[in-house]
C-alpha cells in the first residue's frame, strides 16, 4: 500500500483513472484529493470512490494550511493531474523527488506559464505539429522544468481541431500515467 496525494483544479480524468487502475489491480493504496476549485468535477469523481478530499484557496496553498494537510497524511507521492497553480517551494523543498506533474505536450516544447489545457494543444495546432504527446516530470520551482520521468508521442497528422489532439493526449495519459506511477512507487 502507498499514499497518494492527488491535486487536480478541473475535472479529474486523471484522478479517477490513476485510483480506477489500482482498484482494478486490488491494490489498496491511500488518496487524497486536494483541488483548488469547490466547482470542480474532480470532486464527485472523488466523493464517488470514497476518497477524501481536500478543498484549498491561494491563502492555504500558499501558507500552512496544505502543507499540515499533507504533512499529516504523509504521501508516498503527491501527484499533480491537471493542476494549475504553481506548487509552493517549501512544500516542493520537504518532498524532494516526491511531486511529479502530467503535461500535455512534449516539453521543453510547449511549456511555461500560460500553457495549460486547451492552450497548448491550440498553440500545436497552430504550429503544424506532425506530432505531439505528453511528459511527465518532477515538480521543481518553475513551471514544467523539472527532469523527465517519460514522454509517450502521439501522430497529430490527421487533427482538425484541438479538441481532436486533446483527445489523442487523453488517451496516452489514461494509458501511461498510472502505469508511470505504480513504477515509481513500486519498483524497487
Ligand atoms: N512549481 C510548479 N508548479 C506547477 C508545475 C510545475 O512544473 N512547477 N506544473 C503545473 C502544471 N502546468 C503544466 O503542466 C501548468 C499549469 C498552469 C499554468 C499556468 O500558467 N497557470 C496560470 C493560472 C491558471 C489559473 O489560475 O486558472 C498562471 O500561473 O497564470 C502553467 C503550467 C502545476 N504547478
Ligand atoms: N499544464 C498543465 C495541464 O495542462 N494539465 C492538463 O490538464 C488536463 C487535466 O485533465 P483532467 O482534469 O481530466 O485530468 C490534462 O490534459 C493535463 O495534462
Amino acid at each position: 500500500m502507498r499514499k497518494i496525494a492527488l491535486f487536480a483544479s478541473g475535472s479529474g480524468t486523471n484522478v479517477a483513472n490513476i485510483i480506477k487502475y489500482f482498484d482494478d489491480k486490488s491494490i489498496p493504496n491511500q488518496y487524497l484529493v486536494l483541488v483548488n476549485n469547490p466547482n470542480a468535477k474532480v470532486i464527485e469523481k472523488a466523493q464517488k470512490r470514497n476518497v477524501p478530499v481536500a478543498i484549498f484557496n491561494r491563502e492555504m496553498l500558499n501558507g500552512q494550511e496544505v502543507k499540515r494537510i499533507l504533512d499529516e497524511f504523509a504521501p508516498d507521492l503527491i501527484v499533480l493531474a491537471g493542476f494549475l497553480w504553481k506548487f509552493p517551494e517549501a512544500i516542493i523543498a520537504d518532498y524532494p523527488n516526491q511531486i511529479i506533474n502530467i503535461h500535455p505536450a512534449l516539453l521543453p516544447k510547449y511549456g511555461g506559464k500560460g500553457m495549460y489545457g486547451h492552450y497548448v494543444h491550440e498553440a500545436v495546432l497552430a504550429n503544424n505539429e506532425v506530432e505531439t504527446g505528453i511528459t511527465i516530470h518532477y515538480v521543481n520551482e518553475h513551471y514544467d522544468e523539472g527532469g523527465i520521468v517519460f514522454q509517450q508521442a502521439t501522430s497529430v497528422v490527421g487533427c482538425k481541431t484541438w479538441e481532436d489532439i486533446a483527445k489523442e493526449v487523453q488517451v496516452l495519459e489514461h494509458t501511461y500515467f498510472p502505469v508511470v506511477i505504480e513504477k515509481l512507487l513500486f519498483d524497487e
